[in-house]
Protein backbone atom coordinates (compact mmCIF):
# COMPACT_ATOMS: atom_id res chain seq x y z
CA UNK A 1 0.00 0.00 0.00
CA UNK A 2 1.16 3.64 -1.03
CA UNK A 3 2.44 5.70 1.93
CA UNK A 4 -0.56 8.46 2.27
CA UNK A 5 1.98 11.26 3.20
CA UNK A 6 4.29 10.45 -0.56
CA UNK A 7 1.83 9.45 -2.99
CA UNK A 8 0.53 12.82 -4.78
CA UNK A 9 -2.50 14.54 -4.61
CA UNK A 10 -2.22 17.46 -6.80
CA UNK A 11 1.23 18.86 -8.60
CA UNK A 12 1.33 22.31 -10.60
CA UNK A 13 4.29 22.19 -13.07
CA UNK A 14 5.44 25.36 -14.57
CA UNK A 15 1.64 26.20 -14.70
CA UNK A 16 0.57 29.81 -16.01
CA UNK A 17 -2.90 30.93 -16.70
CA UNK A 18 -3.67 33.90 -19.29
CA UNK A 19 -7.05 35.51 -20.74
CA UNK A 20 -7.43 37.64 -23.71
CA UNK A 21 -7.38 41.13 -22.25
CA UNK A 22 -7.70 44.76 -24.33
CA UNK A 23 -4.69 45.12 -26.00
CA UNK A 24 -3.41 41.51 -25.94
CA UNK A 25 -3.26 38.83 -23.34
CA UNK A 26 -3.48 39.41 -19.77
CA UNK A 27 -1.51 36.40 -17.37
CA UNK A 28 -3.37 36.03 -13.90
CA UNK A 29 -0.99 33.30 -12.92
CA UNK A 30 2.78 33.18 -13.73
CA UNK A 31 5.07 29.62 -13.44
CA UNK A 32 3.22 27.95 -10.76
CA UNK A 33 5.26 25.21 -9.39
CA UNK A 34 4.34 22.87 -6.60
CA UNK A 35 3.08 19.33 -5.60
CA UNK A 36 0.37 18.92 -3.06
CA UNK A 37 1.04 15.66 -1.11
CA UNK A 38 -2.49 13.03 0.06
CA UNK A 39 -3.49 14.14 3.37
CA UNK A 40 -1.57 17.60 3.33
CA UNK A 41 -3.59 20.59 4.57
CA UNK A 42 -2.64 23.57 2.37
CA UNK A 43 -3.64 26.97 2.92
CA UNK A 44 -3.60 29.52 0.11
CA UNK A 45 -4.01 32.47 0.94
CA UNK A 46 -3.24 36.44 -0.51
CA UNK A 47 -5.50 39.44 -0.83
CA UNK A 48 -8.22 40.29 -3.74
CA UNK A 49 -7.52 39.45 -7.14
CA UNK A 50 -4.31 37.82 -6.62
CA UNK A 51 -5.21 34.57 -8.45
CA UNK A 52 -6.76 32.64 -5.36
CA UNK A 53 -9.89 31.58 -7.29
CA UNK A 54 -8.73 30.89 -10.40
CA UNK A 55 -5.25 28.58 -8.86
CA UNK A 56 -8.32 26.59 -7.38
CA UNK A 57 -10.12 26.59 -10.71
CA UNK A 58 -7.23 25.12 -12.47
CA UNK A 59 -6.33 22.89 -9.90
CA UNK A 60 -9.68 21.13 -10.23
CA UNK A 61 -8.71 21.52 -13.55
CA UNK A 62 -11.97 23.36 -14.48
CA UNK A 63 -9.68 25.72 -16.40
CA UNK A 64 -6.91 24.30 -18.88
CA UNK A 65 -3.36 25.39 -17.92
CA UNK A 66 -2.42 28.46 -20.81
CA UNK A 67 1.47 26.78 -20.08
CA UNK A 68 2.50 24.07 -18.10
CA UNK A 69 0.71 21.01 -16.82
CA UNK A 70 -1.75 20.28 -13.82
CA UNK A 71 -1.56 16.43 -12.46
CA UNK A 72 -3.84 14.86 -10.59
CA UNK A 73 -2.69 12.05 -8.12
CA UNK A 74 -3.42 8.04 -9.46
CA UNK A 75 -4.53 7.02 -6.18
CA UNK A 76 -7.97 7.56 -7.87
CA UNK A 77 -11.09 8.07 -5.61
CA UNK A 78 -12.82 4.77 -5.09
CA UNK A 79 -16.47 3.65 -6.47
CA UNK A 80 -18.19 7.05 -7.71
CA UNK A 81 -16.48 9.49 -5.69
CA UNK A 82 -14.98 12.73 -8.11
CA UNK A 83 -11.33 13.05 -7.39
CA UNK A 84 -11.72 17.07 -6.11
CA UNK A 85 -14.72 18.80 -4.94
CA UNK A 86 -14.37 22.56 -4.58
CA UNK A 87 -16.62 24.55 -2.43
CA UNK A 88 -17.08 28.00 -4.57
CA UNK A 89 -16.79 31.84 -2.87
CA UNK A 90 -20.84 32.46 -4.87
CA UNK A 91 -23.33 30.17 -2.64
CA UNK A 92 -25.42 30.34 -5.48
CA UNK A 93 -22.96 28.30 -7.62
CA UNK A 94 -24.54 25.12 -8.70
CA UNK A 95 -27.80 24.99 -6.55
CA UNK A 96 -30.11 22.37 -8.56
CA UNK A 97 -32.34 20.92 -5.77
CA UNK A 98 -36.02 22.27 -4.88
CA UNK A 99 -35.52 21.02 -1.29
CA UNK A 100 -32.23 21.75 0.67
CA UNK A 101 -32.46 17.24 1.11
CA UNK A 102 -32.89 17.16 -2.87
CA UNK A 103 -30.05 19.51 -3.28
CA UNK A 104 -27.61 17.28 -1.75
CA UNK A 105 -29.11 14.33 -2.82
CA UNK A 106 -29.00 15.44 -6.76
CA UNK A 107 -25.59 15.23 -6.81
CA UNK A 108 -24.80 11.82 -5.44
CA UNK A 109 -27.53 10.21 -7.62
CA UNK A 110 -25.40 12.21 -10.44
CA UNK A 111 -22.32 10.66 -9.01
CA UNK A 112 -23.99 7.24 -9.18
CA UNK A 113 -24.27 6.37 -5.31
CA UNK A 114 -26.63 3.35 -4.79
CA UNK A 115 -29.77 5.22 -3.54
CA UNK A 116 -29.98 3.56 0.27
CA UNK A 117 -26.51 4.73 0.56
CA UNK A 118 -27.16 8.21 -1.04
CA UNK A 119 -30.23 8.98 1.49
CA UNK A 120 -27.36 8.50 3.92
CA UNK A 121 -24.47 10.37 2.69
CA UNK A 122 -26.95 13.56 2.33
CA UNK A 123 -28.30 13.50 5.70
CA UNK A 124 -24.96 12.87 7.56
CA UNK A 125 -23.23 15.61 4.95
CA UNK A 126 -26.14 18.01 6.25
CA UNK A 127 -25.95 17.39 9.73
CA UNK A 128 -22.50 17.90 9.71
CA UNK A 129 -22.47 21.60 8.60
CA UNK A 130 -25.53 22.06 10.81
CA UNK A 131 -28.77 22.29 7.90
CA UNK A 132 -30.52 18.64 8.97
CA UNK A 133 -33.24 20.90 10.65
CA UNK A 134 -33.80 22.67 7.23
CA UNK A 135 -33.61 19.81 5.44
CA UNK A 136 -37.03 20.07 4.10
CA UNK A 137 -36.91 23.84 3.16
CA UNK A 138 -37.08 25.23 -0.39
CA UNK A 139 -32.96 25.62 -1.50
CA UNK A 140 -34.50 29.02 -2.87
CA UNK A 141 -35.35 30.53 0.28
CA UNK A 142 -32.00 29.74 2.25
CA UNK A 143 -30.05 32.80 3.41
CA UNK A 144 -26.37 33.47 1.76
CA UNK A 145 -24.62 31.66 4.58
CA UNK A 146 -26.87 28.51 4.57
CA UNK A 147 -26.82 28.58 0.79
CA UNK A 148 -22.90 28.37 1.16
CA UNK A 149 -23.10 25.76 3.66
CA UNK A 150 -25.60 23.76 1.78
CA UNK A 151 -23.06 23.78 -1.03
CA UNK A 152 -20.73 22.78 1.08
CA UNK A 153 -22.67 20.35 2.61
CA UNK A 154 -22.96 18.77 -1.50
CA UNK A 155 -19.44 18.57 -1.94
CA UNK A 156 -18.62 16.80 1.23
CA UNK A 157 -21.63 14.38 0.80
CA UNK A 158 -19.91 12.79 -2.31
CA UNK A 159 -15.99 12.54 -0.51
CA UNK A 160 -13.65 13.90 -3.03
CA UNK A 161 -10.11 12.71 -2.60
CA UNK A 162 -9.02 16.59 -2.51
CA UNK A 163 -11.54 19.37 -1.12
CA UNK A 164 -10.46 22.85 -2.02
CA UNK A 165 -12.27 25.40 -0.36
CA UNK A 166 -12.06 28.77 -2.21
CA UNK A 167 -13.09 31.43 0.85
CA UNK A 168 -15.80 29.12 2.17
CA UNK A 169 -16.53 30.24 5.22
CA UNK A 170 -16.56 34.19 3.65
CA UNK A 171 -20.33 34.29 4.13
CA UNK A 172 -20.68 32.25 7.65
CA UNK A 173 -21.08 33.06 11.18
CA UNK A 174 -18.80 31.72 14.06
CA UNK A 175 -20.97 28.82 14.52
CA UNK A 176 -20.79 27.92 11.15
CA UNK A 177 -17.54 29.28 10.36
CA UNK A 178 -16.98 26.42 13.01
CA UNK A 179 -19.28 23.37 11.74
CA UNK A 180 -17.85 23.86 8.54
CA UNK A 181 -13.78 24.03 9.78
CA UNK A 182 -14.54 20.67 12.05
CA UNK A 183 -16.10 19.00 9.06
CA UNK A 184 -13.65 19.62 7.09
CA UNK A 185 -11.06 18.38 9.76
CA UNK A 186 -12.38 14.92 10.25
CA UNK A 187 -12.50 14.23 6.52
CA UNK A 188 -9.01 15.80 6.36
CA UNK A 189 -8.48 13.11 9.65
CA UNK A 190 -9.57 10.29 7.21
CA UNK A 191 -7.08 10.64 4.50
CA UNK A 192 -8.67 13.73 2.50
CA UNK A 193 -6.46 16.05 1.28
CA UNK A 194 -7.45 20.04 2.39
CA UNK A 195 -6.67 22.92 -0.09
CA UNK A 196 -7.79 25.83 2.43
CA UNK A 197 -8.00 29.61 0.49
CA UNK A 198 -9.35 32.15 2.82
CA UNK A 199 -7.96 35.87 3.80
CA UNK A 200 -8.75 35.06 7.81
CA UNK A 201 -5.92 34.26 8.73
CA UNK A 202 -6.82 32.70 12.15
CA UNK A 203 -7.85 29.87 9.94
CA UNK A 204 -4.63 29.18 9.01
CA UNK A 205 -4.23 27.37 12.13
CA UNK A 206 -5.41 24.56 10.65
CA UNK A 207 -3.08 24.09 7.79
CA UNK A 208 0.40 22.24 7.69
CA UNK A 209 1.59 24.32 4.55
CA UNK A 210 1.03 27.86 3.50
CA UNK A 211 1.01 29.21 -0.11
CA UNK A 212 0.79 32.83 -0.19
CA UNK A 213 -0.43 34.48 -3.78
CA UNK A 214 0.32 38.01 -5.05
CA UNK A 215 -0.57 39.97 -8.33
CA UNK A 216 -0.71 36.25 -9.55
CA UNK A 217 2.63 34.98 -8.57
CA UNK A 218 3.49 32.53 -5.12
CA UNK A 219 5.33 34.44 -2.71
CA UNK A 220 5.75 32.03 -0.14
CA UNK A 221 5.28 28.40 0.69
CA UNK A 222 6.65 27.17 3.57
CA UNK A 223 4.84 26.88 7.18
CA UNK A 224 2.57 28.60 9.04
CA UNK A 225 4.99 29.59 11.57
CA UNK A 226 7.58 30.60 9.05
CA UNK A 227 4.64 32.78 7.64
CA UNK A 228 2.96 34.16 11.14
CA UNK A 229 6.11 35.28 13.15
CA UNK A 230 9.47 36.90 12.34
CA UNK A 231 12.10 34.96 10.92
CA UNK A 232 15.68 35.23 11.51
CA UNK A 233 15.36 38.29 13.54
CA UNK A 234 13.35 40.22 11.05
CA UNK A 235 11.21 43.35 12.42
CA UNK A 236 8.34 41.89 10.38
CA UNK A 237 7.16 38.61 9.64
CA UNK A 238 5.59 37.80 5.66
CA UNK A 239 2.33 37.99 6.31
CA UNK A 240 2.92 40.97 7.50
CA UNK A 241 4.91 42.03 4.71
CA UNK A 242 2.30 41.53 2.15
CA UNK A 243 -0.20 43.61 4.39
CA UNK A 244 -2.05 41.23 6.37
CA UNK A 245 -2.86 41.54 10.02
CA UNK A 246 -1.14 38.49 11.80
CA UNK A 247 -4.13 36.70 14.11
CA UNK A 248 -4.69 37.67 17.16
CA UNK A 249 -3.10 34.74 19.34
CA UNK A 250 -0.02 35.57 17.38
CA UNK A 251 0.01 39.22 18.58
CA UNK A 252 -0.50 37.83 21.87
CA UNK A 253 2.04 35.48 21.55
CA UNK A 254 4.24 38.16 20.18
CA UNK A 255 4.23 40.48 23.07
CA UNK A 256 4.69 37.23 25.39
CA UNK A 257 7.74 36.30 23.68
CA UNK A 258 9.28 40.25 23.73
CA UNK A 259 8.48 40.25 27.64
CA UNK A 260 10.60 36.92 27.87
CA UNK A 261 8.46 34.28 27.71
CA UNK A 262 9.33 31.36 25.45
CA UNK A 263 6.68 29.69 23.87
CA UNK A 264 7.31 26.48 21.99
CA UNK A 265 6.10 25.52 19.43
CA UNK A 266 5.15 28.83 18.03
CA UNK A 267 1.41 29.50 18.61
CA UNK A 268 -1.01 29.91 15.99
CA UNK A 269 -4.45 28.63 17.41
CA UNK A 270 -5.63 29.54 21.32
CA UNK A 271 -5.22 26.13 22.40
CA UNK A 272 -1.89 25.91 21.09
CA UNK A 273 -0.84 29.44 22.90
CA UNK A 274 -2.77 27.87 26.16
CA UNK A 275 -0.42 24.82 25.98
CA UNK A 276 2.72 26.71 25.42
CA UNK A 277 2.17 29.14 28.57
CA UNK A 278 1.00 26.36 30.51
CA UNK A 279 4.90 24.69 29.84
CA UNK A 280 6.70 27.69 30.34
CA UNK A 281 8.97 27.95 33.10
N1 LIG B 1 -12.85 35.68 -16.41
C1 LIG B 1 -12.06 36.70 -16.12
N2 LIG B 1 -11.91 37.73 -16.97
C2 LIG B 1 -11.10 38.76 -16.68
N3 LIG B 1 -10.39 38.87 -15.56
C3 LIG B 1 -10.51 37.88 -14.68
C4 LIG B 1 -11.33 36.74 -14.89
N4 LIG B 1 -11.24 35.93 -13.82
C5 LIG B 1 -10.41 36.53 -12.97
N5 LIG B 1 -9.96 37.69 -13.48
C6 LIG B 1 -9.00 38.60 -12.86
O1 LIG B 1 -7.93 37.80 -12.41
C7 LIG B 1 -7.42 38.26 -11.17
C8 LIG B 1 -7.44 37.12 -10.18
O2 LIG B 1 -8.80 36.78 -9.89
P1 LIG B 1 -9.16 35.69 -8.82
O3 LIG B 1 -10.65 35.62 -8.77
O4 LIG B 1 -8.42 34.46 -9.12
O5 LIG B 1 -8.58 36.34 -7.49
P2 LIG B 1 -8.85 36.00 -5.97
O6 LIG B 1 -7.52 36.04 -5.30
O7 LIG B 1 -9.64 34.74 -5.86
O8 LIG B 1 -9.72 37.24 -5.50
P3 LIG B 1 -10.87 37.37 -4.38
O9 LIG B 1 -10.22 37.16 -3.05
O10 LIG B 1 -11.35 38.76 -4.57
O11 LIG B 1 -11.91 36.34 -4.70
C9 LIG B 1 -8.28 39.45 -10.79
O12 LIG B 1 -7.62 40.63 -11.15
C10 LIG B 1 -9.54 39.27 -11.61
O13 LIG B 1 -10.10 40.50 -11.93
Amino acid sequence: MKNKTEALAVALRGVSYAIDAEGGTRTLLHEMNMSIPQGQWLAVVGSNGSGKSTLAKLMAKLYSATTGMVVHGDAAAGGCRPYVGIIFQNPDVGMIGETVYEDVRFGLDNYGFRPEEAGRLAMDALERVGLAPLADMPAAQLSGGQKQLLQAAGCLAVQPEVLIFDEATSMLDLMSRQHLLHAARKLHGAGTTVIWITQLLDEVAASDRVVALQAGEMVFDGSKEAFLYPQNGEEASVCESLGFMPPFVVQVARKLMERGMQLHPLPTSVEELGRAVGQWR
